[in-house]
C-alpha cells in the first residue's frame, strides 16, 4: 500500500492536500498557506468529496484565523468574511458549510482552539467512516448473503473523498477483508473521471478487485445479472433521505430499482441536512462547460457547444434502499420487491 497520507491535514502553518488532480500518474501534496489557494484547490477538485471538504472548511478557518487573530472586531469580521468565501467555493456538499460553521463557533476561544478542534474533525473522520460502512456492509449482508458481492459504484467515495477510510467505499473495504466481496465495478464517472482516475487507484492500492465500466455501461451490467447491489456516497442528504451526490447516480438508482438491486447510501452525519424537508431544497452545483467540449485540453466538441454541466443530481428516497450513517439507518425508501423473478435477465 503507497497511501498512508491523511487526504487533508495541517503541517505548521499550512494545509496540505493529496493533489487529486494528478492522480493517477502522481501521488503528490501541496502546501496551501492562503484562504486564495485554498479555495481555489477546491474549485478545481484538487481536494474533493464531501467529509474531506469539512475538514477544508475547519481548516481553513483555522488557517484564516491564525493569519488575522481573532482579538479585535475588526479582525473577527475579516476572518468571518473569508469564511464565508471557503464555505461558497463548492455549493452543494453541505459538509463544507458544517466545517466552517463548526469551526467559527469557537472563533471567541482563539486561533489555537479553532485549530485544535479542526484537527479533532480529522481524527473523528475515520472512525465514524468506518462505523457508518461497517453498518451498510452489515446490511447488504443480510440482503445479499448468498454469494461474495459484485458491488457497482459511483465517483470516488473512498480514502481521498474523506480524511480516511471511506464511505461507500469503506463498506467495500469492509467487505473486501470480510473475505465476502467478489469484485468492484468501478463507474468511471464523467465527466471528471473520479471512478477511473481515483477509485480504481485507491483499489489497486489495497488489492482490492475492480473493472472500470463507462457510466453508460452500468445498466446493462445490471441487465446482464453482473451486479449484486449498488453503493454510493452522498454530498447533502435532506431530512426525508432523498440524496444528492455525483451527477449519474439518480439514472443508476432508477435502473437499479428496475432490476430490484439493493441501492445503498453511505453518509456521515455531517452530510445530512436537517433544515431541508427533502432534497427540492438542494442546491446543485453547475461546472464550467469546457469539462464537457473537452477532453485534457482536447476539444471534443464543435467550438461554442452550448453545455449542460451539473455536478450533482438528487436521488428521491424512494429509490433507495437505505440511507445508512454512523448511527445506523437514517432513511429507508424502496421496499425490497416480494417476487425474486422481477428481475429482467440474471
Ligand atoms: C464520501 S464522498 C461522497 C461524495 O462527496 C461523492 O460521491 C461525490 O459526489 C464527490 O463529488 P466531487 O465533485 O468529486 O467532489
Amino acid at each position: 500500500m503507497v497511501l498512508v497520507l491523511r487526504t487533508i491535514d495541517w503541517d505548521t502553518d499550512a494545509v496540505v492536500i493529496i493533489d487529486q488532480t494528478a492522480l493517477p500518474g502522481r501521488l503528490r501534496t501541496l502546501r496551501l498557506d492562503t484562504v486564495d489557494a485554498l479555495v481555489e484547490a477546491i474549485r478545481r477538485l484538487a481536494v474533493r468529496g464531501a467529509p474531506a471538504l469539512g475538514a477544508a472548511g475547519a481548516l481553513g478557518v483555522a488557517l484564516t484565523a491564525r493569519e488575522h487573530g481573532t482579538a479585535s472586531a475588526e479582525a473577527l469580521a475579516t476572518v468571518r468574511a473569508e469564511a464565508d468565501r471557503i464555505a461558497c467555493a463548492r455549493p452543494t456538499a453541505v459538509n463544507l458549510r458544517h466545517g466552517v460553521e463548526r469551526a467559527l463557533a469557537l472563533l471567541e476561544h482563539g486561533p489555537d482552539a479553532v485549530l485544535a478542534d479542526a484537527l479533532a474533525m480529522l481524527d473523528e473522520d475515520e472512525r465514524i467512516n468506518r462505523a457508518a460502512s461497517r453498518h451498510a456492509a452489515d446490511l447488504l449482508l443480510r440482503r445479499c448473503p448468498d454469494r461474495p458481492l459484485r458491488v457497482l459504484t459511483h465517483c470516488n467515495t473512498g480514502r481521498l473523498a474523506t480524511v480516511a477510510w471511506g464511505t461507500a467505499l469503506g463498506t467495500v473495504r469492509h467487505l473486501h477483508a470480510d473475505g465476502r466481496l467478489d469484485v468492484v465495478l468501478a463507474d468511471e464517472t464523467r465527466p471528471l473521471l473520479q471512478g477511473s482516475r481515483l477509485t480504481a487507484w485507491e483499489l489497486a492500492d489495497e488489492g482490492v478487485p475492480c473493472r472500470v465500466l463507462p457510466d453508460s455501461a452500468a445498466a446493462a451490467a445490471m441487465a446482464r445479472g453482473m451486479v449484486d447491489c449498488v453503493v454510493v456516497g452522498a454530498d447533502r442528504v435532506a431530512a426525508n433521505g432523498d440524496t444528492a451526490n455525483k451527477i449519474g447516480t439518480y439514472g443508476l438508482a432508477v435502473v437499479a430499482a428496475h432490476h430490484d438491486l439493493p441501492f445503498v447510501v453511505v453518509a456521515t452525519e455531517s452530510t445530512v441536512d436537517r433544515s431541508l424537508p427533502d432534497g427540492s431544497g438542494i442546491v446543485v452545483e453547475e461546472r464550467g462547460g469546457e469539462e464537457i467540449t473537452h477532453l485534457a485540453g482536447i476539444p471534443v466538441a464543435p467550438e461554442g457547444t452550448a453545455v449542460f454541466n451539473p455536478a450533482f443530481d438528487v436521488t428521491p428516497v424512494e429509490l433507495v434502499t437505505a440511507v445508512v450513517t454512523e448511527n445506523g439507518v437514517l432513511a429507508e425508501g424502496r421496499p425490497r420487491k416480494p417476487v425474486e423473478g422481477t428481475r429482467l435477465t440474471r
